[in-house]
């Protein structure tokens, strides 16, 4: 089965968290934290930084790493990287979304996250001290 390695970027804006459901494809409607797929000779920060920006419009600071998680789709493997990114304010311009929602860590589950991030999500609601610093 083939690999796709992405990056993803958990946003943070005060005590908010960014998440956007996907716009376009086989997941549409599935929450998500934005990125996309490495391109070759980037480092995952780059990637990230890149992708961000071309979906989002922003600049992103991107800080430290959350997880990897490896997932099993029916017509691929999914192996995603997220970090926590953050941004100055909370103006973002949708270019590859049609939605999106700014969440508290007690609001993550008000969404339907795709089965990768839920696992990202899982990590998100028992911050540990050092995600705090
Ligand atoms: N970007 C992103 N992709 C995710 C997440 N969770 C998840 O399962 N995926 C899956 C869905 C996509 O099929 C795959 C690759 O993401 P991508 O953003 O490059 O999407 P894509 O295949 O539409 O890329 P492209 O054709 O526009 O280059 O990863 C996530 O949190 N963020």
């Amino acid at each position: 089965m083939k690999t796709i390695e992405v990056v993803a970027g958990v946003i943070q804006n005060g005590e908010k968290i960014f998440a956007t459901p996907r716009g376009y494809g086989d997941f549409k409607g599935g929450w998500e934290f934005p990125g996309g797929k490495m391109e070759p000779g980037e480092t995952r920060e780059q990637a990230l930084a890149r992708e961000l920006k071309e979906e989002l419009a922003i600049n992103v600071s991107v800080g430290s790493f959350i997880c990897t998680v490896d997932y099993d789709y029916p017509q691929f493997h999914l192996t995603m990287h997220t970090f926590y990114c953050t941004i100055e304010s909370r103006n973002l311009t949708l270019l590859e979304h049609e939605a999106a929602k700014w969440l508290n860590r007690s609001e993550l589950h008000t969404v339907n996250w795709l089965p990768a991030d839920a696992e990202v999500v899982k990590k998100l609601k028992i911050p540990s001290i050092i995600d705090e610093l």
